[in-house]
């Protein structure tokens, strides 16, 4: 039959980057080479798509900004509206490639497939990564039985769900994974699904970027031994609407930190409470801390970074810790 049509949306990252040498796997420089170049050196790319590529930035991911995010989101959404495009790949740095995956799954109303894609190794790298990955996103882009499964992540031949993978070590090419595990392979082209997400994505999403030009800020505060509030008090000061506490264990927040916290919340700054777990952070409301009684919002399974996302999108709608903590629940 006729190839599927898949836009390639190109924003920088290793998956663009181009080192001195062919040993240079870590020494080198993100955010290089031009999307019609990266499409050239991959002419396997025609086998499986139409493909056509829209450079929408040149940057490491370690720099992308709310505007990226807002501009990225709404190009995809102008593309998947064509009917002449059946799905899009965003290539993308991977240190934030998480949140950003998790930002169009939350805001882009549409059952075409989205993926997102990157790298760990530079095209100059021997044992090059980008040029696999590039192949089987756009393979899953085009696919049929990709739809109406939310923004997806294809990385080292596995299809994570964008809401839940996250980079969880920064030297090896199975960088991504997810507590609960990928929701298919891709092989020689060719996707191999075993679940689909159940929380709320994309066509089911309440949450609208169209008419947005920001998005509120909301900051990180890490958690660790010795703790204190500073950091917390000096984001509210600078004008933070939200603090993520990226707590301890199961959102634990250290006695030294609580009443800034409290304090901020009495000043309508809303507190999210999730947790540093590298492997999968789980926040259950009221354990740990009285969140009920404190007005605070639990970040369930979501990372600091993940939090940050949905904190932001909720407070376009609402600063109600009742609906934030249902929106916590949902997606
Ligand atoms: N592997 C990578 O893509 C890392 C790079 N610093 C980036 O996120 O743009």
């Amino acid at each position: 039959g006729e190839l599927p049509q898949v836009v390639i949306v190109a924003t920088g990252g290793t998956i663009a980057g181009a080192g001195a040498s062919a040993v240079n796997s870590a020494s080198y420089q993100a955010a290089k080479v031009p999307v019609d170049k990266l499409l050239a050196s991959v002419p396997e790319l025609n086998t499986v798509a139409r493909v056509r590529g829209e450079q929408a930035f040149q940057i490491a991911s370690e720099s992308f900004t709310n505007e990226h995010l807002l501009t990225l989101g709404r190009k995809v959404a102008e593309l998947v509206a064509k009917p002449d495009v059946d799905g899009v790949v965003v290539t993308h740095g991977t240190d934030t490639l998480e949140e950003t995956a998790f930002f169009l799954n939350l805001t882009i109303h549409t059952d075409k497939p989205i993926v997102v894609v990157g790298s760990m190794r530079p095209g100059t790298a021997l044992s090059a990564d980008g040029a696999l990955n590039l192949y089987d996103a756009v393979a899953v882009a085009g696919e049929p039985t990709a739809r109406a499964k939310g923004v997806l992540v294809v990385m080292d031949d596995c299809i994570w769900s964008g809401r839940d993978v996250a980079k969880t070590i920064n030297i090896r090419t199975d960088a991504f994974q997810s507590p609960w595990g990928p929701l298919g392979m891709i092989v020689e082209g060719k996707s191999y699904w075993f679940r689909a997400p159940v929380k709320r994505h994309t066509s089911n999403s309440e949450f609208d970027i169209a008419n947005l030009t920001t998005l509120p800020r909301v900051d990180v505060g890490y958690g660790s031994g010795n703790a204190n509030g500073d950091a917390f008090k000096a984001f509210a000061a600078a004008g933070a609407k939200a603090v993520i506490n990226a707590g301890t264990g199961n959102g634990s927040v250290s006695k030294e930190v609580v009443p800034t916290l409290q304090e901020l919340t009495a000043r309508g700054v809303t507190v999210v409470r999730s947790s540093r777990v590298t492997g999968g952070g789980f926040v259950i409301r009221n354990a740990e801390q009285p969140d009920d009684k404190y007005g605070w919002v639990a970040a369930h399974d979501l990372n600091p970074q993940k939090a940050r996302i949905l904190t932001m999108l909720g407070l376009t709608v609402t600063n109600d810790p009742a609906q934030l903590q249902r929106m916590f629940w949902e997606y």
